[in-house]
């Protein structure tokens, strides 16, 4: 490095210590649901708490498909999210809008926190807005299907906006983590250093006047003292631990409904993270890493809480009992927030059935065959057993 080159870093150093014409990071939260409002609250307060690292504002994209009218305005004025979120105080600097040219164009940090049925249509409404060098993290928990790939959503976001997205998962029912109660998540953040297929000239660097985006930067961005972050490398874990498990707790549900009792949950648990553990090793080989599964709350963690306390368990359970099907439960219960299990437990079928390789996961497949009529719960036990 030449001697002027380095004395431009220094006084880029010096200027920013001081705060003289240093660039802060612009977030903005894709999603205002129940979980994209309760992460758009915490990264909200942290934006306001680290003024020299963040503007003051957060945005906080507004879909029209809401289900309310005049949601944004209700959100900006009363600073709660009375259909997604209702009774939590919304931090004042959380400014919602209805367009995602204006919640992205600016934003040097974008927060993916939609459902997964979702992400492509939004991703085509947002190409060309956002700014090169933006660094994205993905909250959704779903997988990219096809009947010939499986993709992260990461990154399909990625890919799509031609930036680099990781991923946030874990044990994190958001009513809970709204109302400040204690959990943890795990957050995956891997850039790559060169070109990659994805990525052909490499990423677009970020400004050298705005903070490095790193792990230190992410976990400023989003621990607190009742959200503990953990920040790793392996998004391929951190994904499919969030996704893979709502096929689990359907079945923990339809376990559940039939009042089985505990042994039998925590039998369709086991056998069910170790499916969500081989279809890791199966289709993203090296990239996905096993104690991913068993020690970070993205892996175990978030299957005990989705178990017990999830959406996808709770509407399964009552399918059970009262004989509904499970989307006349979601749309009677769930007041618009949407099931993701019952669309993965589909999309992941596809791909096995393409593959020929259903039988390599019992009970991923006894959940869709369950969903799809094909069989009942009742024959779960001699659908997961083996020799
Ligand atoms: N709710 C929770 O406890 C947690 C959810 N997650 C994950 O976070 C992701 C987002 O979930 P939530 O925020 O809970 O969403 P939600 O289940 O509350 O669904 C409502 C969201 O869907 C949007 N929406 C509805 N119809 C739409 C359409 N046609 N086009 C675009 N958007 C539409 C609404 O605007 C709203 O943002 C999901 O992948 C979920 O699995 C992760 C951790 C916890
Ligand atoms: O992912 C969750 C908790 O970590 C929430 O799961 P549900 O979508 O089943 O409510």
């Amino acid at each position: 490095m030449s001697s002027s080159t380095t004395a431009i870093r220094r006084l880029k150093l010096l200027n920013r210590t001081l705060g003289i014409g240093s660039m802060k990071h612009r977030v903005t939260v894709i999603g205002s649901g129940n979980w994209g409002s309760a992460i758009a609250k915490i990264v909200a307060e942290n934006a306001k708490g680290n003024p020299d690292v963040f503007h003051e504002e957060v945005k906080m994209f507004v879909s029209k498909h809401s289900g309310s009218r005049n949601l944004t305005s209700i959100i900006n004025t009363i600073h709660e999210n009375p259909k997604y979120l209702p009774g939590i105080a919304l931090p004042p600097n959380l400014f919602a809008t209805p367009s995602l040219p204006d919640a992205v164009s600016e934003a040097s940090i974008l927060i993916f926190n939609v459902p997964h049925q979702f992400v492509s249509n939004i991703c085509r409404q947002i190409n060309g807005s956002c700014l090169p060098y933006a660094r994205a993290i993905s909250c959704i928990k779903g997988v990219d299907v096809s009947p010939d790939g499986v993709s992260l959503f990461s990154d399909t976001i990625g890919r799509k906006l031609g930036i680099y997205c990781g991923a946030l998962s874990g044990a994190n029912i958001a009513s809970e983590v709204a109302k400040e109660k204690f959990s943890e998540t795990t957050i995956a953040y891997a850039p790559p250093e060169g070109p990659t297929e994805d990525f052909p000239k490499g990423l677009t660097p970020v400004p050298e006047e705005l903070p490095t985006v790193d792990h230190a930067l992410l976990k400023t961005l989003f621990h607190t003292s009742y959200f503990h972050v953990r920040v790793v490398s392996d998004v391929a874990g951190v994904s499919l631990g969030g996704a893979l498990k709502n096929i689990v707790a359907l079945a923990a549900g339809f376990v559940d409904g039939l009042e089985w009792g505990d042994n039998a949950k925590a039998a369709v648990m086991r056998v069910g993270l170790l499916e969500m553990r081989k279809f890791g090793k199966m289709f993203f080989g090296k990239s996905c890493k096993s104690a991913t599964f068993t020690e970070e709350s993205c892996g175990v963690a978030d299957l005990i809480t989705s178990c017990n306390g999830g959406r996808n368990h709770k509407c399964a359970m009552l399918s059970v009992r009262t004989g509904k099907s499970i989307e006349t439960v979601e749309g009677e219960e769930l007041n618009g927030q949407k099931l993701q299990g019952t669309i993965t437990a589909r999309e992941v079928n596809v791909y096995l059935k393409n593959k020929g390789l259903e039988h390599e996961f019992p009970l991923f497949t006894a959940v869709y065959r369950i969903l799809n009529g094909e069989t009942n719960v009742e024959s779960l036990p001699q659908l997961i057993e083996t020799d």
